[in-house]
């Protein structure tokens, strides 16, 4: 996941290769509940590792529920059978209206006291038609902040006394979660008094489909729900939770719509698709039929029971007016392929876009201009009007904590116009997507991947430098020199000294090294040496080997392979000068030598290395010599290099320099 204050994605053209995606957070959640009521164990599969089921997973736990992990996406659940063990809590619900709204029927039901807050969005999201529903019944909650909305207060019900003869009479038209709320949890009232329940939908339906999923999963769960067109729901008398024992839970098709749309807006070549695994025309998520949207806008797209395959069809993509209410997370994404549709597209019967993690009918509407867009709004839908390649603007993209922005607008990347697009707070795709940039990252193709190259002499604080560079961008760092440093030690190894005899045999080794960069360490064939690589003898050598042309023309092609997106930082000697002379900053970093010979004393010293101040400038200077004086490479800045000397400044005085640079090179307004 990337954490930083931003990410900055180059423009992109082309998609191939294979994603396979995570869970559904809507079957996820509801699968969590589902188990936690029933009684006996769930085993669930393929469950969604994320913001949003992680705060389910906790409540569940704080009520008493056994709750093992057995691997990154799988857990067992012991159910609680309808008895609590924990009968009061304080339940920390995030931004998760699949968490917030079923828990709230659920525990009001079950009878213990307990108190449901979220983070300060959650408390801004509407629960009062559910809260209404609930107290018909003879439920207890009290309104901790404004009424209507979280945070809750549950107190303790009989479920006995419950007013179960009239139906109960829930509206429909703000949030199909209220419902969902309820049909999770009267079965525990139907269950208890041996009565069917009868719910009424007030007002006209939204986003039916969920409600699909949530029939579905019931039954999954041994409760039938018999449904009178989307007006009534009978849950029958004396039903209870089974489990199925193990379920599945399929990838989200809510996530697949943004590989679907980025199948259908790149450039791919001739029969090159782009596979989606874990979903497909099997589905049981309302969010597929974006499939038949992106269909109508031009995609290509294959599909058998759980995988899809997509690729551009029609170019410019076919403007859409489409009533989206039965897809409306999905639909976020069709408003940013509108883009690139030949005329403006209309996206209707999306109020509860307003009442989402933001007010997304503004907010998107907000962005979609920010990249140039013409968009018109209303309180229940958005138009946006396509854009001509001069039209585009790069732009920082502000997501206000919504995943969903986030996601869909990484697809502006592929503009005709090359321009980069900056995501604010990338990290909000924790939500339901943790890993949302790094699978986009794994099947798209950029025409430049941006590097930053950071060369100089020894101890300048290169690595120092470049490792939190690469960090506060969240791009790829290669330590250039730890390549020759280890092919200085495979050649020890084997038996060879850094002479010219031995050229072709030390290249031939680093052409082959089996080197890995895991988590910062260097690992050669499997083992970790990167504190071995670390001596001054092996810089000594490394320095050696890299004066070889054979040796140097061995890792040519090994460090042009760490040119990865979303970028790279480079430290080297010639990183700017041969490896990577496109690179649209190169810094050439310097320190007195008698500042260096400080530092590198300091460092090692700090590393336990025992050395003298003398000897050490001695090598660094003999190194600076070897360097600069080599035939192939020799360390020099690049014509087009910004000097910075570091003597008299901090470590975040040199970062801060660096960045600001960066910055300048960039075509985005600073947040
Ligand atoms: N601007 C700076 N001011 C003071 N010390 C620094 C600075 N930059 C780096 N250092 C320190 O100097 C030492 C050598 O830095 P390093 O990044 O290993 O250099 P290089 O990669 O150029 O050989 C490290 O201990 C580091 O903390
Ligand atoms: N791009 C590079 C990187 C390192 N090197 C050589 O490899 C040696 C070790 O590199 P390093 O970056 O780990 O060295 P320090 O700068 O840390 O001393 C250097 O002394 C250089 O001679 C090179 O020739 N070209």
């Amino acid at each position: 996941m990337f954490s930083t204050p931003f990410l900055d994605i180059p423009a992109l053209a082309s998609a191939t290769g294979t994603v396979q995606l995570p869970g559904s957070k809507s079957i996820s959640n509801r699968v969590l509940l589902l188990a936690a009521l029933a009684g006996g164990t769930t085993t669930v599969h393929d469950l969604l590792d994320s913001d949003d089921t992680r705060v389910m997973i906790d409540a569940l736990r704080a009520l008493g529920c056994g709750v093992e992990r057995l691997s990154a996406d799988s857990l067992r659940i012991e159910g609680l059978d309808g008895t609590l063990k924990q009968p009061t809590a304080d339940l920390f619900l995030g931004n998760a209206g699949t968490a917030m709204r079923p828990l709230t029927a659920a525990l009001a039901l079950l009878g213990g006291d307990f108190e449901l807050s979220g983070v300060p969005r959650m408390h801004e999201r509407p629960i009062g038609d559910l809260v209404d529903a609930l107290t018909q019944l003879g439920c207890r909650i009290d309104y901790l902040g404004n009424p209507g909305f979280p945070p809750l207060r549950i107190h303790p019900s009989d479920i006995a006394t419950l007013s179960l003869d009239a139906p109960i009479r829930v509206r429909g038209d703000v949030s199909s979660q209220f419902l969902t709320a309820l049909l999770l949890a009267l079965p525990l009232a139907a269950g208890a008094s041996g009565k069917a329940v009868v719910i009424d939908v007030v007002g006209e339906l939204i986003s039916k489909p969920y409600i699909e999923i949530t029939l579905n999963l019931l039954a999954r769960f041994g409760i039938a729900v018999q449904r009178d067109g989307w007006e009534r729901f009978t849950i029958h008398a004396g039903c209870r939770y089974r489990s199925p024992g193990e379920i599945h839970v399929e990838a989200d098709a809510s996530s697949a719509s943004y590989f679907i749309a980025l199948g259908a807006l790149a450039a791919g070549a001739p029969g090159q698709a782009l596979r989606i695994e874990g979903v497909g025309a099997g589905s049981i998520q309302g969010d597929i039929r974006f499939v038949e949207a992106a269909r109508q806008m031009g995609a290509r797209v294959d599909s058998g029971a759980n995988w899809l395959q997509v690729s551009r069809d029609a170019w410019p993509l076919r403007a859409i007016d489409l009533d989206a209410n039965h897809i409306p997370d999905a639909a976020m994404t069709l408003a940013v392929m509108a883009l690139f549709a030949d005329g403006p597209s209309t996206l209707r019967n999306i109020a509860s876009w307003r009442v989402k993690e933001t007010d997304r009918i503004d907010a998107m509407a907000h962005e979609l201009r920010k990249l140039g867009a013409t968009v018109e709004t209303s309180p229940d839908s958005i138009c946006v009007h396509p854009l001509a390649p001069a039209g585009w603007r790069a732009a920082a993209i502000h997501t206000y904590d919504d995943h969903r922005i986030a996601m869909c607008f990484s697809l502006a990347a592929f503009n005709p116009a090359g321009l980069p697009v900056r995501i604010l707070d990338p990290k909000c795709v924790a939500k339901t997507f943790p890993d949302y940039f790094e699978t986009l990252f794994s099947v798209v193709e950029a025409p430049h991947i941006p590097v930053i190259c950071i060369d100089g002499p020894t101890a300048s604080g290169k690595g120092t430098l470049a490792v939190e560079v690469a960090h506060e961008l969240g791009y790829h760092y290669l330590d250039s020199g730890s390549l020759y440093r280890v092919t200085g030690m495979a050649m020890r190894r084997q038996g060879l000294t850094p002479e010219p005899a031995h050229e072709a045999q030390i290249a031939a080794l680093a052409e082959g090294l089996p080197l890995q960069f895991v988590k910062g360490r260097v690992l050669l064939d499997g083992e970790d040496v990167s504190d071995l690589i670390r001596t001054e003898a092996a810089g000594m050598d490394a320095s050696r080997v890299s004066t070889l042309p054979a040796v140097r023309r061995a890792l040519l092609a090994l460090q042009k392979r760490f040119r990865q997106l979303p970028g790279l930082v480079a430290d080297g000697r010639d990183m700017g000068t041969v490896i990577f002379p496109d690179a649209p900053l190169k810094v050439f970093l310097t320190a007195s030598a008698a500042q260096r010979a400080e530092r590198r004393h300091k460092q090692l010293i700090s590393k336990g290395i025992s050395t003298t101040l003398d000897s050490l400038r001695a090598d660094l200077e003999a190194r600076d010599a070897r360097d600069s004086s080599r035939s192939v490479a020799p360390l020099l800045p690049a014509q087009d290099a910004r000097r910075l000397d570091n003597s008299a400044l901090s470590i975040e005085q040199s970062i801060d320099q660096v960045l600001n640079w960066w910055q300048d090179t960039q075509p985005f307004k600073p947040a």
